[in-house]
């Protein structure tokens, strides 16, 4: 292809206006959109209103594509979101019981519908080239078995149920049990292979009905050893890829939009329809979405391609999508066509094992409510070092090279209540990385033994989903000085945690950036003092910080609140942290409930109810203390003049 080709296809394919890229190309130029709309934002390029109102333009243009129904403008999958929660959630009740069962599926008048179109029509729900595989293994007891009508092997029920939630028992009757009958005669060579899998076998030539035969069919009368095996294609992945790639064209004609039971009128798929497009995604080969002609309606039988892991909405958009397939994927064999939609499944994570991805995944990764750098009051060295360290490298990671680079590690330490935890929230919510949320106590006494495997999963799981924020609150626990009668299991997690903390610094172009909290400062082994370089001082708040917090918490509520009598309640609360803050404008709060009558207070309507006002905060002043006394704000201060790297 020529470059002047080349060039008009790649703005064909990726100019959203063009009207002629995929919906996932536009989802994702809108998302990247809607972040560099936060970088610019967060480096102050844009103003409040302007960010909220491109925010809005983008967001919305994002969820319209999201939701779209039309395969050709949109990504359409709710099926697909209730099939993955279906099966990441854990059913935590023994008694909980799906209300989908077999019989009350069968009921279902859609499923009425398909059963007598299949044993009428005879046409199938999915290329008989697609579904001619045996998906899984048995042994897992998860798999679905579609066996050749050659007779290869009598299958077992297709669908064994997954667990509790999953999949309905498969009784002999059932719509599922049908797909034993999926066939498709194929010419077979000597050793049971298809000869020549597209000569004659085309997707509609031969196949046979999906609900007109059943899984009676005689043996083969000469198999051969590869023939006997159960997994058939699986267990030859090599032959299996090319016999897709030789038929694939041919096999993906057959399931046009015409033949689906639904007809082109709705783009809805039921979970079932999911499942099976699932498992052919997964054992089918299908072209790369750029290859087909631009413009291409895909066919059910050959879904629309998702993509998963890095191309997902991030951040503050989703949830974290692993970049470990899931087992059954794992075992969808080698010609999978997975390996394309769940890039990266990289090399590094292999050694791992699915539940500590997993754990990771589910337990480690935190996206809180949104929190902005204004919500933070105070503290404006700490901001503007963290938004250096974290936000511009991330914009300009070319002029942040070399000296320039920015540390690997930041350490925040202070008094309890200082606005640490809250620091390392707003990072999540403003970095645009992947953000890793971690409680030391939760790695060192969760998983006893497994510490160490889980330090290491964290980093390289990171290290492949760059730019990437580790952030450890109470990493005095997990960093402590070693001692004598240290644990044997902590001195492990420890070491782990430097030795990978300094794999992150060689390597020049990881862009991995881990943020420890602390408020025991002291604790912490000097190894990984000197590997957390820049150590961030998270000081009381001053007047004008307090006073801020006040304010802030005071335009939410009801309150009449002057100019003087807001500096009576700042001069008379130093020495007090920002939580402490929090809690004496709570306990203001109260005031106005109080002085309610008992008799109204089943009444009043909140209207009714007086604002807080400064006798409130007085009466308030009386209960809530400081909770950092001057000795222990004396250590912070030490040891920010000896280690901190503040002002
Ligand atoms: N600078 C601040 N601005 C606004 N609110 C603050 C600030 N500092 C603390 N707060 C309030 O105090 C609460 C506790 O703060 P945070 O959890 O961040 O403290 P921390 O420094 O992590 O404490 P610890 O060391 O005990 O973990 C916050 O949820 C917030 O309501
Ligand atoms: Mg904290």
């Amino acid at each position: 292809m020529s470059g002047a080709h080349l060039g008009e296809w790649q703005r064909r394919s990726f100019d959203i206006s063009s009207g002629t890229c995929a919906p996932e190309q536009t989802a994702d130029a809108y998302r990247a959109h809607i972040l560099a709309i936060q970088y610019a934002w967060a480096s102050s390029q844009l103003s409040q209103a302007g960010t909220a109102s491109l925010l809005r333009t983008y967001s919305e243009r994002y969820a319209a594509v999201l939701d779209s129904d039309d395969p050709r403008t949109g990504l359409n999958n709710y099926a697909e979101s209730a099939l993955h929660l279906a099966r990441s959630q854990r059913n935590h009740s023994d008694k909980w019981e799906s209300s989908l069962t077999t019989a009350s599926v069968l009921e279902l008048p859609c499923v009425q519908k398909m059963i007598q179109a299949g044993t009428g029509g005879g046409k199938s729900l999915v290329t008989p080239a697609d579904v001619n595989i045996s998906v899984g293994q048995e042994s897992r007891g998860s798999s679905l078995s579609v066996v050749s009508s050659t007779g290869l092997r009598a299958a077992e029920p297709p669908f064994k149920p997954l667990g509790p939630t999953s999949w309905p028992k498969a009784a002999g009757n059932s719509t599922f049990s049908n797909l034993q009958s999926i066939t498709a005669e194929r010419p077979r060579g000597p050793e049971g292979f298809p000869s020549h899998p597209h000569s004659s076998a085309g997707p509609s030539g031969s196949a046979q009905s999906l609900f007109g035969q059943h899984s009676s069919a005689p043996p083969h009368p000469n198999p051969s050893p590869e023939a006997n095996q159960s997994v058939f294609f699986n267990s030859n992945p090599s032959k299996r890829k090319t016999f897709y790639n030789s038929c694939g064209e041919s096999g993906r004609g057959g399931a046009s939009r015409g033949q689906h039971p639904r007809g082109g009128g709705t783009n809805f798929k039921t979970a079932r329809e999911q499942f099976i497009v699932d498992q052919q995604k997964k054992h089918s080969h299908q072209p790369q979405r750029a290859q087909q002609p631009p413009g291409t309606v895909v066919a059910m039988g050959n879904a629309t391609k998702k993509s998963l892991g890095a191309n997902r909405p991030r951040g503050t958009f989703s949830k974290f999508v692993s970049p470990m397939p899931r087992q059954e994927d794992k075992e969808g064999g080698v010609g999978s066509n997975n390996a394309q939609e769940t890039q990266p499944v990289d090399e590094r994570l292999k050694n791992f094992e699915p539940k500590i991805i997993e754990l990771i995944m589910s337990e480690i990764m935190d996206h809180g409510p949104p929190i902005a750098w204004d919500d933070i009051a105070g503290l404006e060295f700490a901001k503007a070092t963290i938004k250096e360290i974290v936000v511009w490298p991330m914009l300009r990671p070319d002029i942040f090279t070399g000296l320039r680079g920015p540390p690997k590690g930041i350490l925040l330490f202070g008094p309890p209540g200082t606005g640490k935890t809250l620091i390392g929230k707003c990072i999540a919510c403003q970095s645009g990385a992947t953000f890793f949320s971690i409680s030391a106590s939760s790695l060192t006494s969760k998983w006893v033994g497994e510490g160490e495997k889980m330090v290491r999963a964290l980093f390289t799981i990171a290290r492949c989903h760059q730019p990437a924020v580790i952030f450890i609150d109470e990493i005095d626990s997990l960093l402590s000085q070693r001692t004598d009668g240290e644990h044997d299991s902590s001195r492990r997690i420890k070491t782990e945690f430097l030795v990978q903390l300094d794999g992150a610094a060689t390597s020049a172009d990881d862009r991995i950036l881990v943020v420890g909290a602390t408020n025991r400062p002291q604790e912490i082994d000097e190894a990984a003092r000197r590997r957390l370089a820049k150590r961030l001082y998270i000081p009381l708040p001053e007047a004008a910080a307090r006073r801020q917090i006040v304010s802030n918490l005071m335009a939410c509520e009801k309150s009449q609140l002057g100019e003087e009598e807001l500096e009576n309640v700042v001069t008379g609360t130093e020495g007090f942290s920002g939580a402490d803050m929090t809690g004496l404008c709570r306990e203001a709060a109260l005031g106005p409930i109080r002085s309610i009558q008992l008799n109204d207070i089943a009444t009043i309507t909140p209207d009714q109810v007086r604002p807080i006002l400064h006798c409130d905060f007085k009466e308030a002043l009386r209960i809530v203390r400081p909770s950092v006394s001057a000795k222990d704000l004396e250590l912070y201060e030490e040891w920010n003049n000896t280690f901190g790297c503040g002002r």
